[in-house]
């Protein structure tokens, strides 16, 4: 589904991704983790197209075709969703127009018709419920001042919303209590079908107790230095990040 080949990309001028690899099949979670400041955000953000992150060299496949030159909207009609992929703050609509106009839209790119009312409130309810989100909620303006988990949740419901076929998902724990974790992480594992697929970036293992993902990548200085399972993970939130730097410097 998503290839990426030898990347190499800047922020400012600043070279930050130093010949990224990495491969996503369809199916697949896989989840980055890095320590502060060594590219994850920029990774995402450059995959998805977001204009101040330029690709300077490499290659990014998406669905077979080489996306490098298509802007963030058009990457986003191909299904490849990055969190937070839409502005979050319109003053006076609602949590559920918002997402009404961006699931129309989104068909209208793809040349289908809009949804039918009776599917999307079918849709909407389905969704909403998986995140424990009411109608009050629902119905609150999207400028209203939403708290950090909030907006977590309301991100999620918009990738639940949209079913992309991989989502991106950005330090989807931040800001989080356990229950709302807990309600987040059943979001994204409904993410997961069989021929849709999740990124996941995060700081800390106990995310990815709950997803479980097949892959965990280590992120070191805009290079991807180690891949495992999940026990990755649980090394890292043990040990921290110095034994790779170790390993690294021993080879
Ligand atoms: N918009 C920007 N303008 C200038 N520098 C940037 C910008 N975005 C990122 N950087 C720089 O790129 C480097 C990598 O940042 P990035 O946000 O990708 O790291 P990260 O691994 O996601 O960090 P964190 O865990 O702190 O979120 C940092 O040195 C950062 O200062």
């Amino acid at each position: 589904m998503l290839k990426i080949k030898n990347l190499h990309a800047s922020v400012e001028d600043k070279e930050i991704l130093k010949g990224i690899n990495l491969e996503i099949n369809a199916g697949e979670v896989h989840a980055i983790m890095g320590p502060n400041g060594s590219g994850k955000s920029t990774l995402a953000n450059v995959v998805a197209g977001k204009e101040e992150y330029e690709q300077t060299s490499g290659e990014i496949i998406f669905e077979n075709q080489e996306i490098s030159e298509l802007e963030a909207d058009e990457r986003a009609h191909k299904g490849l969703f990055l969190s937070f992929q839409y502005p979050v703050e319109i003053p006076g609509v609602s949590v559920t127009n918002f997402m009404k106009t961006a699931i129309n839209e989104n068909r209208k790119a793809q040349g289908l018709e809009d949804m039918p009312a009776k599917d999307m409130l079918k849709k909407i309810r389905e969704k909403s419920e998986l995140l424990d989100m009411d109608r009050k909620f629902l119905s609150r303006s999207l400028n209203e001042g939403f708290s950090g988990g909030e907006k977590k949740r309301n991100e999620i419901f918009q990738m639940a919303m949209l079913e992309p076929k991989l989502a991106i998902l950005d330090e989807t724990d931040s800001g989080l209590d356990i229950d709302a974790l807990r309600i987040v992480s059943n979001g994204v594992n409904k993410l997961r079908t069989k021929d849709n697929a999740v990124l996941v970036i995060t700081h800390y293992q106990r995310l990815l107790d709950y997803i479980v993902p097949d892959y965990v990548h280590v992120l070191l200085e805009g290079k991807i230095v180690k891949s495992g399972g999940k026990e990755l993970a649980y090394k890292l939130e043990e040990h921290g990040y110095d034994w790779i730097k170790e390993e690294m410097k021993a080879v």
